[in-house]
């Protein structure tokens, strides 16, 4: 009897749908596509300096009731529309979660909820919805975890994030090189911004990795590398990093690196001590320092769904309509008074440059 060497811990292996025969059935249009090109080269611009208004990365933890997502995409749609002048607001639509240790991974992972792991169901519902919101007028930002699954939706996405337990990875950096929109790289779980810094400049590099075709054949992917990489602050394990002192240190740390300063904020995760109740005093802060001139802010993000906090899944129970099963979020009343807050600051800023 031949030894086995592999695949011992290897249960089952099933087929996927290719890439494009999941974006030929659920196909974008030409209005579709207008909203992701237009809204990626408004948060290039914003990131760049060009366009004075402030990005607003805003909506629920994660996904796992498209109905709910899209009651509060309409919502959103609403404040996009209304503060558009000051604002680029642009959709948190994250399917996929990374863990600490383990628990749900998200609606493309786990789409049933009942850990069933059926992903080849929740491909076509994570596209589907993103058609949808996108449909709206309303541009879809999303955390990119897994290197294959770009392939199915990345076309529908006008803002990446690499999370703080992916920045410091290679693989994650090659994936953001080719990658079509401005991604944001995390600071990482201790706070250390470097590695977002060292990111950046990875990123901007062009690499050859290996990746899978749109046809799902294993392929060499080489890239041009992205320019448009900054990083998200969203505090670590020693305490907070939206305030003035450490804005202004992380714009000093970007320009010794050869980094563009342009910052994102995340008023969530360690910023807020996963309390989400206390987003809007971080947003708060932020926006007075938006309103007494600070320009290296060029974006905001917070965590916020149609109810607010967080609820377990208890078997055998319904959950409640429109609240988060990961972290925390704020509620829809209170991020639509927060929304109006940074618009009223970024209009100080105009006026102040004019
Ligand atoms: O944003 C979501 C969570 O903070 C992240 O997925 C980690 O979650 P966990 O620590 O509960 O696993
Ligand atoms: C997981 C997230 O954030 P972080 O990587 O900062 O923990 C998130 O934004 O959903």
């Amino acid at each position: 009897m031949p030894i086995q060497t592999d695949n011992l811990h290897i249960h089952t292996l099933r087929p996927l749908p290719s890439p494009v025969a999941l974006a030929r059935e659920l196909a974008r249009d030409d209005a579709i596509s207008h909203t992701v090109a237009d809204s990626r080269r408004a948060i290039r611009a914003i990131l760049g300096g060009r366009d004075d208004r402030l990005l607003v990365i805003v909506g629920p933890c994660s996904i796992h009731e498209s109905s709910a997502a899209l009651d509060y995409a309409a919502r959103l749609a609403a404040e996009r529309r209304a503060l558009g002048d000051r604002l680029e607001i642009v959709m948190r639509v994250y399917f996929e979660k990374p863990r600490t240790t383990v628990g749900w991974k998200g609606l493309i992972n786990d789409p049933h909820l009942d850990g069933s792991d059926r992903i080849e169901d929740g491909l076509p519902m994570a596209r589907r919805l993103l058609l949808e919101v996108n449909r709206m007028g309303l541009p879809a930002a999303t955390e990119f975890l897994d290197p294959i699954l770009p392939q199915y939706f990345a076309d529908l996405i006008a803002w990446g994030a690499i999370g703080a337990r992916t920045t410091e990875s290679q693989i994650h950096r090659q994936l953001a090189s080719g990658l079509s929109c401005p991604v944001g790289f995390k600071n990482g779980t201790d706070g250390g911004v470097q590695v977002a810094l060292d990111a950046i400049r990875s990123a901007a590099a062009s690499h050859s990795f290996p990746a899978v075709t749109a046809q799902g054949q294993a392929a060499i992917a080489t890239t041009t590398g992205n320019p448009a990489c900054h990083v998200v602050l969203r505090g670590g394990h020693h305490g907070p990093n939206y305030d003035a002192a450490a804005v202004a240190a992380v714009v000093a740390a970007a320009r010794k690196a050869g980094v563009e300063p342009g910052i994102v904020i995340d008023a969530s995760h360690a910023n807020s001590g996963k309390d989400p109740l206390r987003q809007p005093a971080v947003l708060a802060d932020i926006a007075h320092q938006i309103r007494t001139g600070d320009s290296a802010i060029r974006g905001v993000m917070l965590e916020s769904h149609l109810i607010a906090g967080r609820q377990d899944q208890v078997p055998g129970q319904p959950l409640t309509y429109g609240q988060s099963i990961t972290d925390g979020c704020l509620g829809w009343e209170e991020t639509r008074a927060v929304l109006h807050d940074l618009a009223d600051a970024v209009a100080r800023r105009q006026r102040a440059a004019a």
